[in-house]
């Protein structure tokens, strides 16, 4: 695809996000990125994320926008309806990631010029290859349920992905639509690696960039008990049947 200045659209799923929001919108609308777009989507959060969204988007209405869901239904479904979303309002390049700063934003141009330049559907900023780290503050339980869910998933599904459950991508939008959005059923993280099997399932490139991955300052994460059990039966799902799409 040779798109000169691509609508860029950033997505990026809320729940009690208030005090990272702003700084997010405020880091992005600073981007070298001629066309670039912000879609929050809410989920009725109840520290009131929703209506900091809504403020940004009186601000700046050419380039921030809010979907608003009416109650807290996990990242995947969030990250599916902004992408639908993104897909219809004539996104070229849809780039997901986190609200809380975790990820950096000042690599974004960098992984858009490489997904346009390079025989990439997506590009994933990875913490797992050379170049790539995480925060030393981040806690030594998440690093060790990420190494595991790493080794885990790579072991059952082969997808030969470094960071396979990464957060951070910037997705062609002709990708998104040969994924068949729909009918993806995973919700919490692993939602991340059924993207992934679904755009290596089709033979199409995933390329990972470095990145740092911080801890997050403000709020909390939003990891359960729930995510997890979902986390460690979708491989399987996946392996047997499900999620090809
Ligand atoms: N709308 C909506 N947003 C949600 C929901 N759950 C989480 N979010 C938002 O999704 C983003 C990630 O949620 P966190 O809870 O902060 O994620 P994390 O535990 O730090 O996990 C991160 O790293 C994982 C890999 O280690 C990733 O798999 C994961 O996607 C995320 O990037 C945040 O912007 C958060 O507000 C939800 O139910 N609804």
């Amino acid at each position: 695809m040779a798109v000169s200045s691509p609508k860029v659209t950033v997505v990026v799923p809320t729940y009690n996000e208030r005090e990272n929001l702003p700084a997010l919108a405020a880091l992005l609308a600073d981007l070298p990125v001629p066309d670039l777009h912000l879609l929050v989507v809410d989920d009725n959060s109840p520290d009131g994320t929703g209506e900091v969204a809504d403020k940004l988007a009186t601000e700046s209405p050419d380039t921030v926008g809010v979907l608003h869901r009416t109650a807290k239904d996990g990242l995947g479904r969030a990250y599916l309806a902004g992408m639908a979303r993104a897909l219809d309002e004539g996104a070229d390049v849809v780039v997901q990631m986190d609200a809380d700063l975790s990820h950096p934003v000042s690599a974004i141009p960098a992984m858009i010029d490489t997904l346009l330049s390079q025989d990439a559907a997506v590009v994933l900023g990875s913490r797992y290859v050379p170049g790539g780290s995480t925060a030393a503050d981040w806690p030594w339980t998440r690093k060790a349920l990420s190494a595991w869910a790493n080794f885990y998933v790579n072991a059952i599904l082969r997808l030969r992905v470094r960071d396979a459950t990464a957060g951070f991508k910037a997705w062609r939008a002709d990708t998104l639509r040969a994924i068949d959005l729909p009918s993806v059923h995973s919700n919490g993280y692993s939602f991340q690696v059924e993207m992934n099997y679904r755009t290596v399932s089709r033979g199409l490139a995933i390329l990972e960039v470095p990145i740092r991955f911080e801890e997050r300052v403000q709020g909390a994460s939003k990891m359960s008990l729930g995510v997890q059990l979902e986390s460690a039966l979708t491989p399987w799902k996946l392996r047997f049947g499900q999620g090809r799409g």
